[in-house]
């Protein structure tokens, strides 16, 4: 990475908010990205022993780029590829809220999944996390990305944030990582530089006032807004929090951020904020804030019309062996498909799907196909699935790879029958054995293409 051209305008503003910092931050965008993961706390993977991002207890710096593509534990959900600044969110949860709690959590603008996924290895199991994309196209993404990541208390939806308004004061957690001009990726993605102009960096910010304004009923009073964004523009950050507090009941929250960090906290009037800058973090740029609604909010009335419907006792009986705790969820079924959801939340999701598009929901445990009973592949991702149901078949990185390429496979002495396969201790998928053949199960839309 070299000669970086900022726009003029844009070099201007950070010249003179950065003053003597400015050639160190300029420095800065002449060194590549440091590459980080972070791992899912309950899946194995080798990458655990690299240097952790300090303000995230699964985060890890990984000291060159691999190909993830070519690495089966990244498509089993073993880890998640995220850049570190933005996986400060754990710091903005653990010292705000409770998070042994049962909280109904948004994440509303969550494609590709980067902050949900994180959100979901936080929050209790008896939490419910509605992650939303209003992107079609990108909900698809997200739904992958939370299917690999196999927590079954999480909603995928596809709304807009208006769409929230009629949800009022249902959550205890929003999570607001707003679509912005994206100055703080400018070194990992030189095309954002391509992207920004004063005009669009303006609109982000009336864009993100509209979001905010959208979906400040769904939050309950003495509820949590986090709001982020990867820019350093003030007019996206801390200027719409000042607007914010000009017009609503707040309260910022103060965060404990270790010096040797090099987070830099921004303050204007009562209004704060934590800005990262390249140079100074081991990190992209990025800015969060954490604001407590104190104004009153009605509460929303759960009032469900049960429209999802259970499947027959028999298919409920044959999978409950499927699942660790079978008497945690509630098996519900939608024409051929079996899923199951968190018992405790299933009438609130019945209720959100009332406002909200739905996209995925749970985890999808199997296909009813005459008497059979078939498992589908996010159920072998899932934290859910009972390890003794189904045989296990460990294989090594070129059966991995071919399995996730959607090829033939040999494997030799298997027992017949649906069986996982893992690759270094991450279940991938499924394989059906049959008499003289293995029938490769991997969703051909996830199937990889690359070859090395
Ligand atoms: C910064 S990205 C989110 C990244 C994501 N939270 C993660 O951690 O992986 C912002 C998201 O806002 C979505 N978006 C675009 N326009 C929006 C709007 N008007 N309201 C809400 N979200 C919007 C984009 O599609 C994009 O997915």
């Amino acid at each position: 990475m070299s000669n970086l051209n900022f726009p003029g305008a844009f070099e201007k503003r950070m010249l003179y908010r950065l003053g003597s910092e400015w050639d160190n931050f300029k420095r800065a965008h002449e060194q590549s990205s440091p590459v980080s993961i972070r791992l899912h706390p309950l899946k194995k993977s080798s990458l655990i022993n690299s240097e952790q991002v300090p303000w995230a207890e699964q985060g890890r710096y990984l000291p060159e780029r691999p190909s993830f593509t070519l690495d089966p534990s990244f498509h089993g959900g073993a880890y998640y590829v995220q850049e570190a600044s933005s996986m400060f969110l754990e710091q903005a949860l653990k010292q705000s809220i409770d998070l042994s709690a049962p909280l109904n959590v948004l994440d509303l603008s969550a494609a590709p999944g980067g902050k949900s996924t994180h959100l979901l290895s936080l929050i209790s199991n008896e939490s419910l996390l509605v992650s939303n994309e209003v992107i079609r196209s990108r909900a698809a993404i997200l739904a992958e990305n939370i299917q690999k990541w196999g927590y079954v208390n999480c909603l995928v939806t596809n709304s807009d944030p208006k769409d929230f308004n009629n949800i009022e004061g249902f959550f205890d957690v929003i999570v607001v990582d707003a679509p912005c001009s994206g100055e703080g990726l400018f070194r990992k993605d030189p095309q954002a530089i391509n992207e920004w102009s004063v005009e669009n960096a303006s609109l982000c910010s009336s864009r993100q006032k509209r979001i905010i304004h959208d979906v400040w009923p769904a939050l309950k009073t003495d509820g949590i807004l986090i709001y982020c964004t990867c820019t350093y523009n003030p007019d996206e950050n801390e200027e719409n929090l000042y607007w914010l507090q000009q017009e609503k009941e707040i309260e910022f929250i103060e965060l404990n951020t270790n010096f040797s960090w090099g987070i830099e906290k921004v303050v204007k009037d009562k209004v704060s904020g934590y800005q990262f800058y390249p140079n100074k973090v081991k990190g992209e740029g990025f800015f969060i804030s954490v604001i407590r609604k104190k104004e009153y909010s009605e509460s929303a009335t759960i009032k469900s019309k049960k429209k999802l419907v259970a499947p027959s006792k028999r298919v409920i009986e044959s999978l409950n062996a499927w699942v660790s705790h079978p008497e945690k969820l509630l098996f519900k079924q939608h024409n051929e498909l079996v899923f199951a959801l968190r018992a405790e939340k299933t009438d609130e999701i019945e209720f959100l799907l009332q406002h909200l598009k739905f996209v995925y929901g749970g985890t999808n445990i199997a296909t009813v196909k005459h008497d059979k009973l078939i498992p589908e592949h996010s159920l072998a991702l899932s934290i859910i699935l009972n390890p003794d149901t189904f045989n296990s078949i460990e294989v090594e990185l070129p059966v991995a790879l071919q399995y996730l390429r959607k090829e033939t496979i040999d494997i030799k002495d298997v027992e017949k029958g649906f069986a996982s396969l893992a690759y270094e201790g991450t279940r991938l998928g499924w394989v059906n054995v049959i008499q003289n053949r293995i029938n490769n199960m991997y969703p051909s839309e996830w199937r990889i293409r690359m070859t090395r």
